[in-house]
């Protein structure tokens, strides 16, 4: 018997199997038979995981970073996955109260853990991670220290820093209200120096002006740094930030002065309901002169502002860092996602049976291959520009530590730019691996309901994803319009070649020709550089510049967008001329890299045909190499998401499990919801009764 024999006669004996555990499942249900009996132990996806042509356990590697970053997440999934403490199963059924206290219990838990096992504090946001529940410490860590670190002084930092680290105060980021997030400086809550006592009050003169959405504020903050219109001596000097104490270090009431709640309900059952999103108000609250940030501007006891050679937008720094923590979350996200769809693609099957044979795994369908395998490309795309992004932020960061500031503008175009951009494509595409799993992906317990649930607001949070490409579109455009004497660098090197990039079209003849990053690379280059000057030239038709780039903010967007694109292409090429170890590794990194820039730019073809520089037969050439780089994938795709290394509890999914057996766990799942408790559901006398005993006057009915 022939290899492909052999591979059918297993294929089929694992059908055979699932096909047994379903019915010793369907008949556990009706006649009583034990449940266990259903296949546990066996890995259905066996057969998959054996046509690898690369080295896994030297992808895990590849996708961690380096072996130490894999021990280091791998021994935090496992501390997570085997503590009872953190299941969460049940999380979307708990009502809210329930649901808080749940999340302040773990949250309390991992704190322990963190104290107990003096895990550093790399262990201690791969824990974060893997307990999967947002909660105040999030924004305890996430934002409030940072804002101390960035914007306090030495002396502040020394007082509130070892406070916060030990968690004796919880401290949130205040800054959106009721009126205002994008915007700013059009916050409404006042700060106004009083030279009388050296305080600040801090006050909330209209209703737009309450503190609204801050997470960690609704409950468990005791201090936040709000932010609020610094006024001194009548005058406006600006927003800054404030460090402020909001409730009773003794028994949690608010302060004086102080009224402080949950904003209510968000989207979705679970998912970010566990965070207490809140609203504050303050009435003439006073705090001490020196509790204002004051890295940036000081004010002195007299009521002097003086202005230190930082610059005003280091008050916007903690966002920039947030933002780069942001990208790296977007390939955690869209790798689950797709590890879920891609394993349930090789088990589901629908059509194809040939003479009683299986019947095709829709794995194997080109629509769905065309549909996962650019999400698959994707979250290795986005890991890598993660990886990238945070060596750019950690640059900057010791550049600003030593009062280097020329970089800042750079970090924060590409911090905007990457958010946007990778948390767009990845909430998309956490609901195309819902539809890519059929009905069951609606199911709760398919894990995509949640995540996609908890993951949308990355959309929005941190800064509109449009509000923010337009930081970028304002980056570039200064770019361009100072080509002629500054030469560009970092991601906007490629400017400095406009000439050329606007001369130059696409040399590539054939669909091999497109497996070359030069060519790749160019075409991206080309057209990031065609439509940013595009841009530029209709922008000088204005003659109010303000008005010029609100009329074409939408193309703005679109040259942004592609800007973003040609980043995330160059960093994961740049990526691949790295030494990366491991039998076929770097081969199959190669496919995906081709087959993300390939995908995008067969989406974008119009970007490309319209600027001219591609013809629509290099496009459809393209579109040629992509179907066969979907064929390459196909084999590995298994493997490609077991090498993301997460735990069935991290995954939280049914249809994702990593032994592919879906089905049985399904039918068991559905016996627990609390709706099956009973037979006769509650409410049935009442309600449904009544109207199957109704005696019908009508005769119409
Ligand atoms: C169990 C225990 C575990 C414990 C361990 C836990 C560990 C956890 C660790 C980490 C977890 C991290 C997880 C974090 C979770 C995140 C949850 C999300 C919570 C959400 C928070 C928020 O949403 S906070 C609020 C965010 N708000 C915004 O983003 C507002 C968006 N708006 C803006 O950014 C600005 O207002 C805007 C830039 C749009 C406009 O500002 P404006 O002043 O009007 O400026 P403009 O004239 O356009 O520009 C002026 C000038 O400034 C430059 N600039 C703008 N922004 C920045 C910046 N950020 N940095 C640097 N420079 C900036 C701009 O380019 C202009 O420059 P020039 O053109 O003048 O040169
Ligand atoms: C889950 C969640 C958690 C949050 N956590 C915090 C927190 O911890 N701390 C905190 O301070 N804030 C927090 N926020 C608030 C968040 O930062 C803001 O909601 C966000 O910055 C967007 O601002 P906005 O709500 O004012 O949107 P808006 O600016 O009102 O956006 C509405 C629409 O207007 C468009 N728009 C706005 N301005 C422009 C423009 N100039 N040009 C073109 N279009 C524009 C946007 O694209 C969008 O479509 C949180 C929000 C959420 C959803």
């Amino acid at each position: 018997m022939g290899l492909s024999g052999i591979s059918l006669l297993t294929t089929t004996y694992s059908l055979i199997l699932q096909h047994q555990s379903l019915l010793l499942c369907l008949r556990a249900k009706g006649f009583g038979l034990d449940l266990k009996k259903d296949m546990e132990g066996v890995d259905y996806l066996s057969d998959e995981r054996k046509k690898a042509q690369f080295d896994v356990e030297a992808m895990k590697i590849a996708w961690a970073g380096s072996l130490e970053a894999f021990q280091l997440s791998d021994r935090m999934a496992k501390l997570v996955a085997n503590d009872p403490a953190f299941e969460k199963f049940t999380r979307p059924m708990l009502g809210r109260k329930e649901l808080i206290k749940n999340t302040l219990r773990k949250a309390a838990h991992g704190w322990k853990l963190i104290v107990d096992l003096r895990l550093t504090e790399e262990e201690a946001k791969w824990l974060r991670l893997y307990i999967d529940e947002p909660a105040y410490t999030d924004l305890h860590w996430g934002m409030f220290i940072p804002a101390i670190e960035g914007q306090g002084t030495e002396e502040q930092k020394k007082k509130w820093l070892p406070l916060a680290k030990k968690m004796q105060i919880i401290g949130c980021y205040a800054q959106t209200e009721l009126g205002h997030g994008s915007n700013v400086q059009g916050l409404e809550t006042t700060a106004t120096f009083d030279p009388q006592t050296d305080e600040f009050i801090m006050h909330s003169p209209t209703l737009t002006s309450s503190k609204w959405w801050p997470g960690g504020l609704g409950k468990a903050s005791t201090h936040a740094v709000v932010y609020a219109r610094l006024i001194v001596g009548g005058e406006f000097h600006g927003v800054h930030g404030f460090i402020v104490q909001l409730r009773s270090l003794d028994d949690h009431s608010p302060l004086p002065g102080v009224t402080v709640g949950d904003i209510g309900m968000k989207f979705g059952n679970g998912a970010y309901n566990t965070m207490d999103n809140g609203v504050l108000r303050f009435d003439h609250v006073r705090i001490p002169r020196d509790q204002m940030l004051m890295r940036v501007s000081q004010v002195t006891r007299e009521g002097k502002i003086m202005q230190s050679d930082v610059p005003r937008q280091l008050i916007y720094g903690t966002m920039v860092y947030v933002r780069q923590t942001i990208v790296a979350d977007a390939s955690k996200a869209l790798s689950r996602a797709v590890c879920i769809a891609t394993r349930y693609s090789a088990i589901r099957r629908q059509f194809g049976s040939r003479n009683g044979g299986p019947e095709t795994q829709v794995i194997d369908y080109k629509t769905q291959q065309s549909r996962l395998f650019p999400l698959l490309a994707s979250a290795y795309a986005f890991r890598f520009v993660g990886e990238w992004l945070k060596w750019l932020y950690t640059d900057v960061k010791e550049r600003l530590a030593a009062n280097d500031f020329s970089t800042l503008p750079e970090a924060h175009a590409c911090t905007a730019g990457l958010k946007s951009l990778t948390t767009s494509f990845t909430a998309d595409g956490i609901e195309e691996c819902r539809k890519l799993c059929g009905g069951h992906g609606y199911l709760v317990s398919s894990g995509l309901p949640e995540l996609f649930a908890v993951y949308i607001p990355a959309c929005t949070y941190e800064g509109d994803n449009v509000v923010l490409l337009l930081q970028v579109a304002r980056f570039l455009v200064k770019t361009v319009s100072e080509l002629g004497y500054k030469k560009p660098v970092g991601t906007t090197a490629y400017m400095g070649r406009v000439a050329s990039l606007m001369q130059n079209n696409c040399a590539v003849q054939t669909a091999e020709g497109w497996l070359n990053p030069g060519a790749v690379v160019e075409a991206f280059e080309s057209r990031a550089a065609r439509m940013a000057v595009r841009c530029g030239q209709q922008l000088a038709k204005y003659e109010n510049p303000e008005e010029g780039f609100a009329e074409l903010s939408a193309d703005l967007v679109e040259a942004s967008i592609a800007h973003c694109q040609l980043i995330v292409v160059s960093k994961f090429i740049e990526k691949l001329q790295q030494d990366i170890p491991g039998k076929g590794v770097k081969q199959t990194l190669e496919v995906l890299c081709y087959v993300y820039a390939l995908f995008l730019l067969h989406k974008h073809q119009g970007d490309f045909l319209a600027t001219g520089y591609l013809t629509p037969k290099q496009a459809s050439l393209a579109n040629d190499q992509l179907r066969t780089l979907y064929s390459k994938v196909r084999p590995n795709a298994i493997t490609l998401v077991d090498s993301f290394n997460y735990t069935d509890h991290y995954l939280g999914s049914i249809l994702g499990r990593y032994d592919g057996n879906v089905y049985p766990k399904l039918y068991e799942a559905a016996w627990k919801d609390p709706l099956n408790d009973s037979d006769v559901v509650d409410g049935f006398y009442e309600y449904v009764q009544p109207i199957l005993k109704q005696k019908l006057r009508t005769a119409k009915l």
